[in-house]
């Protein structure tokens, strides 16, 4: 068995760590993002009166009452305490709690700095649902709902430039040799990867919204792929062997806005150019993490770009929406997505989920907090592959697109990680770096 499979599984990052990344999120980050959510609701009050009268006023009190507990204990470091909202998944996140409970011997340490930080960061979003739930008739109310409209507002320009390049790569698609296609798909999916950089929970809120003309800055962005693997992603989609039923692709979305465009961009792209007959979108149930995807904003997004008065984007708006109509595209939001769990428990804890992922011929998850769940946001030495951090989760080819802005990364260069560290001392949180990483249990190529 080579050394890195031996290695025993790490502990998880948390905020006991002073100083550490988790600990300056869940001390001043996550604070900040509950307050920002208690203002949102303050300055929706009239909304709220105006659609349900005083009913609404005192919800909307309710609802900020919740909130505000719920940062006083995050603040001072209180237990993590079970859900009641009797919502479907509530169980399985008490169950998840009370294993937690069994595994720390020492109740003190299940609280929200000596828990693991993947834990309590999703539990945080979970409950900013749970005090909306209890509040009808505001429960469904999308507290980041003005956030990731305004990203998407202030993200224009971008979208109109990719959306221009896209046209006239489709222009010439048929004469393009299959060399040419490869480059093609490089610098979408690396406009893909980039485009996770406007993420609204590492910015706490603050715009964060794609200004310059991604296909540009690609080349000065290059350097700052640490791991590159589009080649053994692009061999996966192309190869032969999968000339079984028609290829499909899933992509297992991050954040809305801009981000969201550069995957229809991209899941477009391998559409039109005959190399996937169907993708799959995957999306939060609920809002997450600020600007996570859920189906209001995917629909939203694709029903704006479709009403753009700019030629292009409407072009692409139009063809999108009839893929959705056609079943070539899908949007599916399996509540395993706003669970806590790291990907090695899907098996067991979201067997279906699982189940379905077996049958795609590549898996993109995009994103940091995909990648945390990838790999357990563990302390993992960076040489340790990026398969033996998985710990068996491969339902399928399966590729992170990530920019770093949490301190874990695997499958680095003996040495490159600590060289990083020296000059560099923020380069997992920075989101200045990215990973583009593959990983298949089945491709001989790529044997851990
Ligand atoms: O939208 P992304 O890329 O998943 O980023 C979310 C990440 O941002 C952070 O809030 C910043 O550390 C992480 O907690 C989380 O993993
Ligand atoms: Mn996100």
């Amino acid at each position: 068995m080579a050394a890195d499979q031996a290695a025993q599984v790490p502990p998880s990052l948390s905020a006991k760590v002073v100083g550490s990344f988790a600990y300056l999120t869940v001390k001043d980050r996550m604070p900040t993002i509950l307050t920002k959510v208690i203002d949102t609701l303050h300055r929706n009050k009239d909304k709220f009166l105006e659609e349900y009268g005083k009913e609404g006023i005192e919800a909307e009190k309710q609802t900020i009452a919740l909130l505000s507990k719920l940062r006083n204990e995050m603040q001072t470091d209180k237990p993590v305490v079970p859900l009641t909202d009797g919502l479907p998944d509530a169980e399985i996140w008490n169950r998840y709690l009370q294993r937690h409970r069994q595994v720390e011997e020492d109740q003190e340490a299940v609280s929200w700095f000596k828990s693991p930080w993947l834990y309590v960061e999703c539990y945080m979003y979970r409950r900013i649902q749970e005090a909306l739930w209890l509040n009808p008739p505001i429960s469904d109310y999308d507290v980041f709902n003005e956030g990731k409209t305004l990203s998407f507002l202030e993200s224009q320009q971008a979208v109109m430039a990719l959306c221009t390049y896209l046209e006239e790569v489709k222009k010439k698609t048929e004469e393009l040799s299959k060399k040419e296609l490869f480059l093609h798909f490089k610098k979408l999916l690396q406009v893909s990867l980039w485009g996770n950089k406007c993420d609204l929970s590492i910015s706490a809120g603050k715009d964060n919204s794609q200004k310059t003309d991604a296909i540009d800055s690609l080349s000065s962005l290059q350097p700052f792929i640490l791991v590159d693997d589009s080649d053994l992603m692009w061999s996966t989609l192309t190869s032969a062997e999968t000339q079984g039923p028609p290829r499909r692709l899933d992509i297992v979305l991050d954040n809305a806005s801009f981000e969201l465009i550069t995957d229809l961009v991209l899941a477009d792209f391998l559409v039109y150019a005959g190399i996937v007959r169907e993708v799959r979108f995957h999306g939060k149930s609920f809002p997450w993490f600020v600007s996570d995807v859920t189906a209001n904003d995917f629909h939203w997004t694709i029903k704006q770009t479709m009403a753009t008065n700019h030629r292009w984007i409407s072009k692409c708006g139009v063809r999108w929406q009839s893929y959705l109509k056609e079943g070539v595209w899908s949007y599916h939001d399996h509540p395993f997505w706003t669970l806590p769990h790291e990907f090695c428990e899907m098996a067991a804890a979201a067997p279906d989920l699982y189940a379905a992922l077996q049958g795609s011929d590549l898996v993109v998850f995009k994103g940091d907090l995909n990648y945390r769940k990838l790999t357990g946001d563990r302390y993992w030495d960076h040489a340790v592959s990026f398969g033996t951090s998985l710990r068996g989760f491969s339902p399928a080819p399966l590729c992170a697109l990530r920019t770093l802005k949490a301190n874990i990364q695997v499958g680095l260069q003996p040495g490159r990680g600590e060289r990083l560290s020296s000059v560099e001392p923020d380069w997992m949180s920075s989101s200045k770096y990215a990973v583009i990483q593959f990983h298949s249990s089945t491709t001989p190529w790529q044997q851990d």
